[in-house]
């Protein structure tokens, strides 16, 4: 897989480099590519934004920079790529679409800042390649650099041979639609806090039964919501018992 990133803060991506992902990199599993939007500027300022028609506070980027760039990073290779754009506006990422994106062979993640790019900008795009308009929450950071490192770590993860222990990446929180139980490794007792005893019963039923059934209380309690939309199959008739 390639990623591209394009951003005025290049030096905002290098955590990208780091530890799981920086092996992802080094064994070739994925090359990722950082460029400096304002290397496809041509004026003296290297000017990016300007002010918004029809008025209004802050700026808005510049579609003719942000074409030249997105032309020039999609053109590097024959392979159609996926445009990602972050933004509060997006639709909510999750882990269903971070498994759909593991499959892509080029995502190209586009970094605004200010009050976002041209409308312009992702209309021509995706008059050549597919675009999502992503966001990874409800709230507003000052640019889509730290959603790009989000949504590349929660991708990347998935890709086969990036993770040292792959089984993890298949049972962690939502792969069954539930979120995760509580977690427990040495010392049996700390701070006067012992281990649940069914988890060192050696009761591999007994544990899988009450880690489903911490999954369901936690999940009941913080997201009631994510019950509604579970597939029928996921709840079985014990679970509805509880
Ligand atoms: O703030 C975000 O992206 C940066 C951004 C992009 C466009 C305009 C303003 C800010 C964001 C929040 N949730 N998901 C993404």
């Amino acid at each position: 897989m390639r990623i591209d990133v394009l951003t005025i803060f290049p030096d905002y991506l290098t955590p990208v480099r780091e530890a799981l992902l920086g092996k992802a990199i080094e064994r070739g599993r994925i090359s990722v590519g950082v460029h400096d939007l304002r290397d496809w500027t041509h004026d003296v300022h290297r000017s990016v934004d300007d002010s918004p028609y029809g008025g209004g506070p802050g700026m808005v980027m510049k579609p003719d920079v942000w074409g030249e760039a997105l032309d020039s990073v999609a053109a590097d290779t024959s392979e159609t790529p996926r445009l990602v754009v972050p933004t509060p506006a997006g639709v909510p990422f999750d882990q269903h679409t971070a498994r759909r994106w593991a499959g892509e062979e080029r995502l190209i993640f586009a970094c605004g800042r200010y009050e976002g790019i041209d409308q312009r900008v992702i209309d021509d795009a995706a008059r050549r390649m597919p675009v999502e308009e992503v966001s990874i929450g409800d709230y507003v950071l000052v640019g889509g650099e730290v959603a790009a490192l989000t949504m590349i770590e929660a991708v990347v993860r998935l890709l086969p041979g990036v993770l040292g222990n792959p089984a993890s990446a298949e049972q962690d929180s939502f792969s069954d639609g539930l979120l995760e139980g509580p977690s427990y490794t040495r010392p049996e007792t700390w701070r006067g806090l012992s281990v649940p005893d069914v988890l060192r019963s050696g009761d591999h039923a007994a544990v899988r039964r009450w880690r489903r059934q911490q999954g369901l209380e936690r999940t009941w309690l913080r997201r009631p919501e994510l019950l509604d939309t579970l597939p029928p199959e996921e709840l079985d008739e014990h679970d509805r018992a509880l």
